[in-house]
């Protein structure tokens, strides 16, 4: 497909099932459509790359001989199950010797350059700008929303018979490239949206929970973490005490099956729920994966009585999940978590679209004006989740021809 277009991915969240899932244990996550990455894709003059990624701060053009030097990995899927080390080696150099420092910017560019290497090798004179309205290393999945919507694009750009079995694969290679060592169920609830029970290497059973939908509050601590370090640190956990973080794995997998039986009843028993969200969490502050933050707000929402939190995602900060079972007094949880923790709270359905795409061929000339325009003053920051969603946001009042 021909520049400009358009792709797109929503965030998640784990509602049961973070960190075991890494060891083939179940998780249940589900996306969260209001919450979405953006990324524009548009035509150059130069012979060249170039990354803008204002919500990190990064501007970066590669002159195309710089790229051509790099040797590509297989364009099969099958062959990058694993990253091919010495493309992964290479790309590092580039990085390096363009300065590129900061974790937040060498791990975008290093899922940028490999897939690149992968789908598109020999591309240039293009733009890739991207924006997101989801917090950014917050535990909702920002990182497997960026790799969905590079694999969906770059996919449209090698004019590859595009499925999102095949975005979801290439996602997942994106999602190594960031997180080291992932179980897959953040790009897959990413690509396909809607409530998964999800096991590594099984077939995602897709969960209806529109029937009784959770009441759910998410709160960011705006404490800044990475996943790639705090599954690692898990890692080290599992293989100093594997007869120990054993069985907290398995009880975790109990947990996911069991809150998947349950949401999936005509009247699921939330009280259980509340109790298995109560339990997951004291098990994953085993793991050590809490943070002072998430503390704070499980012991809130109890002294409020607003029903159970537990971290989502890979904790350490990042966002909590709270089950609201009595919303008496959730006024006052939320004017605490804001005025006297400087948290921010997020209230959002779960479910909806996952990756999506406004093609080039139904982008009319002042469609294209106002996205150049959106896009450009990104980059100088003054565009607002509310400025993003009236544009972009898909949905039943969508201004553009998602997908
Ligand atoms: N809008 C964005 N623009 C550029 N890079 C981004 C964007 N969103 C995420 N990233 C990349 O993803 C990384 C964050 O990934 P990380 O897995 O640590 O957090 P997360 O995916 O938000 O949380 P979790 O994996 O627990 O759901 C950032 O370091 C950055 O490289
Ligand atoms: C912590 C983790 O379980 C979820 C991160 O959102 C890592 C993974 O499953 O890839
Ligand atoms: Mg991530």
């Amino acid at each position: 497909m021909q520049p400009p277009f358009l792709t797109s991915a929503p965030a998640k969240v784990i509602l049961f099932g973070e960190h075991s899932a890494v060891y083939g244990k179940h998780a249940i996550a589900a996306s969260i459509h209001s919450l979405r990455t953006y990324l524009y894709v548009t035509p150059t003059a130069d012979n060249a790359i170039t990354l803008n990624f204002p919500d990190i701060k990064l501007y970066y053009t590669w002159e195309s001989n710089s790229l051509s030097k790099i040797p590509s990995p297989s364009a099969s899927i099958e062959i990058n199950d694993t990253i091919d080390q010495q493309v992964a080696e290479q790309i590092q150099n580039l990085i390096k010797e363009s300065n590129i420092v900061d974790p937040l910017h060498a791990n975008a560019a290093f899922c940028f350059l490999y897939l690149y290497k992968c789908l598109i090798p020999n591309t240039s004179s293009l733009k890739f700008t991207m924006v997101s309205t989801s917090p950014i290393g917050a535990g909702l999945g920002s990182s497997a929303a960026v790799s969905v919507a590079l694999s969906y694009a770059m996919l449209q750009l090698a004019n590859q018979q595009t499925n999102k079995d095949l975005i979801n694969k290439w996602a997942f290679v994106g999602e190594k490239c960031i997180h080291g060592n992932p179980s897959g169920v953040d790009n897959l609830v990413s690509t396909h949206g809607g409530a998964i029970l999800y096991k590594k290497g099984t077939e995602a059973k897709l969960l209806d929970l529109s029937n009784n939908p959770l009441e759910i509050l998410l709160t960011y601590t705006k404490v800044p973490r990475s996943t790639k370090t705090l599954v690692s640190n898990v890692r080290q956990l599992y293989e100093i005490y594997p007869d120990i973080i054993t069985p907290v794995l398995d009880s975790m997998d109990s947990i996911a099956c069991k809150a998947s039986h349950i949401l999936t009843q005509n009247e699921p028993d939330f009280q259980s729920i509340a109790s298995l969200v109560d339990i997951n969490q004291g098990l994953l502050q085993s793991l050590g994966v809490s943070h002072e933050t998430i503390a704070k707000i499980c012991l809130l929402s109890e002294q409020l009585h607003i029903g159970p939190t537990k971290l989502t995602g890979a904790g350490g900060g990042g966002c909590t999940l709270t089950l609201i079972q009595d919303s008496t007094n959730v006024q006052k949880f939320k004017e605490t978590l804001t005025d006297t923790y400087g948290f921010d709270t997020i209230e959002t359905q779960l479910g909806g679209d996952g990756c999506l795409l406004v093609p080039n061929d139904d982008l009319n000339g002042d469609v294209i004006k106002q996205l150049d325009k959106l896009f450009e003053e990104s980059e100088s920051n003054k565009v607002n989740k509310d400025i993003i969603d009236s544009l972009l946001l898909p949905g039943p009042n969508q201004k553009l021809p998602w997908k």
